[in-house]
């Protein structure tokens, strides 16, 4: 049904709508809808209302499309925030410089969910490895993070971001060497596993296990 009622030229759009009692699904007005966030989009781009707040969750954003997803990328992007998330997932844009967001500062003890909700806590790559950490401490499940992206997008970076930060965890920092070590066997797994020349396509993944 948003299918059909889509306006002519009009990006796809995401909708959340309950469903009633007898699991029939009420869109409304979804044209009427549809035009009045078209009319406040160019209202802000016209500069008569202000611009909404990027949010760091884009699961928050009121109308979720194309355009007001890279939108917000940009703006955060922009503001030096390079990391955003969709629910659970944390999507990362490669700044091609270095910025001082990995420094003791960040490494929080528990970069707690709640506290992120809250806007205490900024979307951070410590964050993925904070969770899968402590599911791993409390589950006692091996956990396994799945990085994807281009290549040139960032994804060994972000292995070695991670690696970093569970290790500081599990209080084994640089000083035991366990940082290099696990580092150092990278290449040697991306062989073995036969991905190193394909590793934009299937993505690198790393895992976090209970010794
Ligand atoms: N978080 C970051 N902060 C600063 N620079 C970054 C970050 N992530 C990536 N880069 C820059 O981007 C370059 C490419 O990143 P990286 O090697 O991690 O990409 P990749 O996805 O692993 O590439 P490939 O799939 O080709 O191996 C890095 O050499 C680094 O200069």
């Amino acid at each position: 049904m948003a299918l059909e009622n889509r306006l002519a030229g009009e990006d796809y759009r995401f909708l959340l709508r309950e469903k009633d009692l007898d699991g029939s699904i009420r869109y409304g007005n979804l044209q009427m809808w549809l035009r009045v966030t078209e009319e406040r989009r160019r209202m802000v781009e016209r500069g008569l209302l202000p611009q909404p707040p990027y949010v760091d969750d884009l699961c928050a954003l009121p109308d979720l499309n194309e355009r007001t997803l890279l939108e917000n990328l940009r703006g955060r992007f922009r503001q030096e925030k390079i990391y955003t998330y969709v629910g659970g997932i944390l999507i990362v844009v490669n700044p091609f410089k270095f910025l001082p967001i990995y420094n003791p500062k960040y490494m929080h003890p528990r970069w707690s969910r709640a506290a992120q909700r809250l806007g205490k806590l900024e979307p951070h790559i410590y964050a993925v490895a904070d969770v899968a950490y402590h599911a791993m401490l409390q589950r006692r499940r091996n956990q396994c993070i799945v990085i994807s992206g281009e290549s040139g997008s960032g994804k060994t970076q972000s292995t070695n971001f991670l690696i970093h930060h569970l290790t500081a965890l599990s209080q084994k920092g640089f000083a035991s060497g366990v940082e290099q070590i696990i580092l150092g066997a990278g290449p040697v797994l991306e062989v073995r596993m036969g991905f190193s020349a394909d590793k934009a396509c299937f993505g690198a993944s790393f895992c976090c296990c209970d010794p």
